[in-house]
């Protein structure tokens, strides 16, 4: 299977920032362990590239032109955003990177797991198909579809370390031979066309900087009559620009999660028909009547707790487990046993989990737009 194209002197420097910045964390057993064995000057290079993007730019005071720049530099910026969050997300989330829908008595890791295998149904994905899982993380959703369905999945991902972690996960579950991880930029896929027979994406093309271009490399590579499903990242149509409320919102969401522009719900639609697909079906998941809404586990609201076995889980993602969390690593970091940024990496992750709950309850945001799109058979 090629990999996506990214030129050599590219994937070269992106495999020694890697080295540099990781070493041998990807093999850790947790996000924990891994997080305290990081190259120092590295992680500070990662932390600069990232947040010279943020750093004293207020929602007052945005401009289209601050967000085209982001937008340009999506590669880099995404790139350096999982270089410090992965571990941080795997410590409080678990290995699949993305929300979902609850339901009573039903455990964190279970609603998860639905939700993947919710997608796959939806999509139709059976055993033997290859399907492509765009921008996989470090594989939890693919390991999992893979298990449920029993197709094979390539997973496609810019960051070096994720790819890493993602193999590492395979081959400790002895799933090897239905997973590959390949690294690539997804806008500049070189998977030949008609490739797939089914293509997927979890939150995950959120940080393409044009919709329709990612739509339209997904509906390359993907076999005629081929079904693409996506959970997307959108602001919903009650999202006002010109509200600084509003945009505050949209801003702590892109910085806390790496994104360089955030869509509406209407762009996102029409970014599918741009690319030729023909949509079978789209609906905003959250809108459902679900008893516990998708941003409890953030929203530090333990009564929705479902298990036992889960307050151990939700507990860390809480205003309270977090501030717990993160001043302890501040400290850590003062005393020279975390590397430098990690603090700031973790209250930035917090903005975003203050956001992403603000957006949710205000309807302005929605992490779980469903769009399935079937590529026409001639
Ligand atoms: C960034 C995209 C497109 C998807 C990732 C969605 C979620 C898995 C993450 C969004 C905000 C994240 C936070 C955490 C885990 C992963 C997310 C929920 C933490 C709970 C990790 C532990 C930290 O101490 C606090 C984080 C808050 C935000």
């Amino acid at each position: 299977m090629a990999p996506a194209a990214l030129e050599k002197e590219d994937k070269a420097r992106d495999a020694a920032f890697n080295k540099a910045l990781h070493g041998n964390s990807a093999k850790a057993k947790g996000g924990i362990a891994a997080m305290f064995s990081k190259g120092a000057d590295a992680k500070k290079a990662a932390v600069d590239e990232y947040f010279k993007h943020w750093d004293n730019k207020p929602a007052e005071n945005e401009t289209a032109e601050e967000r085209a720049k982001r937008t340009a530099e999506y590669a880099t910026l995404t790139r350096h955003y999982y270089n410090l969050a992965t571990d941080l997300y795997e410590y409080g989330w678990g290995q699949s990177f993305h929300f979902c829908r609850f339901s009573k008595g039903e455990p964190f890791y279970q609603a998860i797991a639905r939700h993947e295998h919710y997608l796959a149904h939806t999509i139709g994905i059976k055993e033997g198909m290859k399907v492509l899982d765009v921008g996989c993380g470090v594989g939890g959703p693919a390991r999992e579809i893979a298990k449920f369905t029993g197709c094979h999945v390539t997973g496609l991902n810019n960051n070096d370390y994720q790819i890493d972690r993602a193999t590492h996960y395979a081959e400790k579950e002895g799933l090897a031979n239905q997973l590959a991880f390949v690294k690539g930029d997804f806008m500049q896929m070189s998977f030949p066309e008609n490739t797939f027979d089914a293509v997927y994406a979890i939150e995950a093309t959120v940080h393409a900087p044009s919709l329709e271009g990612i739509y339209s490399q997904i509906f390359r590579v993907l076999k005629p009559g081929g079904v693409f499903g996506v959970y997307e990242w959108l602001m919903t149509d009650d999202y006002d620009n010109n509200n600084l409320h509003h945009r505050e919102i949209r801003l702590g969401i892109e910085q806390g999660d790496g994104i360089s522009n955030m869509c509406k719900v209407s762009e996102a639609l029409d970014a599918m028909r741009a690319a030729g697909f023909e949509l079978l079906r789209h609906e905003d998941l959250a809108d459902r009547p679900d008893p516990l809404p998708w941003y409890w586990p953030l929203s530090g609201e333990l009564r929705y707790i479902q298990s036992v076995g889960d307050i151990f889980t939700i507990v860390r993602m809480t205003t309270w487990g977090r501030a717990i969390a993160h001043n302890l690593a501040g400290l850590l970091e003062k005393v020279g046993l975390a590397p430098a940024g990690t603090k700031k990496t973790a209250d930035s992750l917090a903005l975003a989990a203050d956001c992403l709950v603000a957006g949710g309850r205000e309807h302005l945001f929605t992490p779980m737009y469903l769009m399935v799109g079937r590529k026409p058979s001639a």
